[in-house]
């Protein structure tokens, strides 16, 4: 079962009954859940629902309160090589404004012992060829996303998670970032990616974790989550009880 987590066989990603609180605020509660190689799980839900607070968790950028969160059986900090395994994007996660985008990679690469011609392969899976000795403030929103892909792509890592990814592209973008997010799945990689936009995600991913107010309120296949609804995000409204329209 999908979100089972107590399979003796070493998810990609497992978290398991994750509680995070900010003094006396919850931020996510009692959150469990796994994604699987071969396939592109959502971790879905409005604003404010607890999606960075976990994946931060993931990523050892934050302790939980109790829980854990782990990859491929052990916590973030314990890989040797955590680049080569995990590729990450945070939402804000910004280069340096000054500097070109080529450079933001090729720091990124070097600190990390990644071969330079990785760069341009990176370069060219999201798009940003032309566009790789423009200084990053020049960039779009969309273009800073795609400088972020690329940098979570460098390391050739199994495992990908990514904040909010969709977030500033048109439409075109959409299309090519699920290209290749699935391919890159289809390979045999994981990839978990957090967003509040519904339909746009509901194009990309495979399985989904629906989070509201810091607790899971569903998970599933995208077709065992959509089923009996019209879309994802009606059955989002329906889950959470928020009414279509109504501000998150
Ligand atoms: N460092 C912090 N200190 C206090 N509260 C925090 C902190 N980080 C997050 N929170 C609170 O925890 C809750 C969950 O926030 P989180 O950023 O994880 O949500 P999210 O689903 O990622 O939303 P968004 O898409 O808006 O970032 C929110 O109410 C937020 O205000």
């Amino acid at each position: 079962m999908y979100t089972k987590t107590s399979s003796t066989k070493t998810e990609a990603i497992t978290i398991s009954n994750v509680t995070k609180r900010y003094g006396g605020k919850t931020a996510v509660e009692n959150v469990s859940f796994t994604a699987q190689p071969g396939r592109v799980t959502g971790f879905l839900g409005p604003n404010g629902a607890g999606k960075s607070s976990t994946l931060r968790i993931l990523l050892g950028l934050d302790r939980p309160t109790s829980g854990t969160a782990l990859i491929e059986g052990k916590a973030f900090v314990e890989h040797r090589q955590p680049l080569r395994t995990v590729g990450a994007m945070l939402d804000g996660a910004a280069a340096v404004p000054e500097r070109r985008g080529i450079d933001h990679l090729k720091w990124i690469a070097e600190s990390n012992q990644i071969p330079k011609k990785r760069i341009v392969e990176v370069l060219e899976m999201v798009g940003l060829t032309e566009a790789a000795k423009t200084r990053v403030k020049k960039y779009s929103l969309g273009m800073k996303q795609r400088l972020g892909l690329a940098a979570a792509l460098l390391g050739e890592p199994r495992i990908l998670i990514l904040d909010e990814p969709v977030n500033g592209l048109d439409p075109e973008g959409i299309r090519s970032v699920r290209r290749l997010l699935q391919d890159y799945a289809r390979n045999g990689n994981t990839v978990l990616l957090s967003s509040h936009l519904m339909d746009e995600t509901s194009k990309i991913v495979d399985d989904i974790v629906i989070i509201n107010k810091g607790k899971i309120i569903d998970s599933g296949t995208l077709e065992e989550v959509v089923a009996d609804h019209e879309s994802l995000e009606e059955a989002f409204f329906v889950l959470t009880g928020i009414k279509s329209g109504e501000s998150w």
